[in-house]
């Protein structure tokens, strides 16, 4: 009997979401390999059936394998591609000479490369111009996706057969992919709300309420839309999962990553400290600077972002920054 269309798969990146990623595609009913950069990770997937490293707790489908070598990728028929933005480029790089021609790459990660001010799409696109690139985003915490919990994201595809092909791939029931063509859409929600989300982080640890977090929210989301729909995003894409609905997300719970740094900054920690005392990545931490810099040259303002940026490289302490927020001129809501 014939195989279904992409019933090998590949992830690419041994992290939380990764690994959420094989989880989820293998309950769909895919053959998936795993690649992980680090060997222990390797040995964790294939001997114990748990990413102890960094999704600890969560046993994985024993069906899925995990490799460091690219070659043993060589049969896949779409990838997920889940590396860290920072280092989407050197992994594609080492992942190309891997690929067939036309080979779906489905880019995972949240957020922009700080050297060049590209998006994910544009960083794998120069890297690997033969595969077929398509985003995924949305609200979703590794542990919620890998334990089973109802989740929705953004599936984006210029190619729509294509990208209809992705979710029926790679969908559940309780892992629910929308259809979009709206690529450069659907990465900037994922990129700008982790910055925005380091803000609601300072916020809670300041003890500032829930009114101020929701204001900050709200606020951000205007500034993720004027910054969205100049980079040339559908205003609908930057409402829908992507967008606010992962602002929600990550501005409201102590689970993400990038709010609970905020959180610490927020009660006096320094960035140094609390990177050292972490393996897991706080993207926004890096897309703040690619954010700000390309609104400073389309002219946006990102009052909020713009704050977030001035704490992390050090240029205001975290009360001055806020006092500079509130002390702005009042203005129109739009
Ligand atoms: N964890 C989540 O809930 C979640 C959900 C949606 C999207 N994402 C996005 O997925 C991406 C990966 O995050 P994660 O949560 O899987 O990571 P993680 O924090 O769990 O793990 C860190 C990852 O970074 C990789 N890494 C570290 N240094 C590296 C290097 N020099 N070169 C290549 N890789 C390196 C590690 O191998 C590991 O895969 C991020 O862009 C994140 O925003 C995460
Ligand atoms: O833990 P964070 O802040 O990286 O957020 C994880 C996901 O992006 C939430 O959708």
């Amino acid at each position: 009997m014939a195989d279904t269309p992409l019933s090998r798969i590949a992830v690419i990146g041994g992290g939380a979401w990764g690994t959420a990623l094989a989880s989820v595609a293998a309950r769909a009913g895919r053959k998936i390999t795993l690649w992980a950069r680090e060997e222990e990770v390797v040995a964790a997937v294939n001997k114990g059936h748990e990413n102890t490293p960094f999704l600890p707790g969560i046993a994985l489908d024993p069906a899925i394998r995990a490799t460091s070598d690219f070659a043993e990728l060589a049969g896949a028929e779409a990838i997920l591609h889940v590396a860290p933005a920072q280092h989407l480029r050197a992994v594609t790089a080492g992942l190309a000479p891997h690929l067939k021609s036309g080979t779906p790459l489905v880019l995972c990660a949240k957020g922009i490369e700080t050297a060049s001010g590209k998006l994910m799409s544009e960083v794998a696109g120069e890297e690997a111009p033969e595969a077929r690139l398509a985003v995924l985003s949305g609200p979703s915490f590794a542990a919620d996706v890998a334990r089973g919990l109802p989740t929705a994201v953004t599936l984006a595809c210029a190619d729509e057969a294509l990208g209809a092909q992705l979710v029926e791939a790679i969908g559940v029931p309780t892992f629910r992919p929308y259809l979009s063509t709206d690529v450069i859409g659907a990465q900037i929600g994922g990129a700008v709300k982790n910055v925005l989300a380091i803000a609601c982080g300072i916020v809670e640890g300041k003890a500032f309420g829930d009114s101020a977090r929701a204001a900050l929210t709200a606020r951000g989301f205007m500034e993720m839309s004027r910054f969205g729909e100049a980079l040339g995003a559908k205003p609908a894409t930057l409402k829908g999962l992507s967008g606010l609905g992962d602002l929600i997300l990550t501005c409201g719970s102590r689970q993400s990553r990038n709010m609970s740094l905020g959180f610490a900054l927020g009660e006096g920690k320094t960035l140094e400290d609390i990177l050292g005392a972490r393996s897991s990545v706080s993207e926004g931490v890096y897309t703040a600077e690619a954010v700000m810099r390309l609104a400073a040259a389309k002219g946006i303002g990102m009052p909020i972002c713009e704050a977030v940026h001035n704490i992390l490289s050090g240029k205001s302490g975290v009360d001055d920054a806020i006092a500079a927020l509130l002390a702005r001129p009042f203005t129109n809501e739009d």
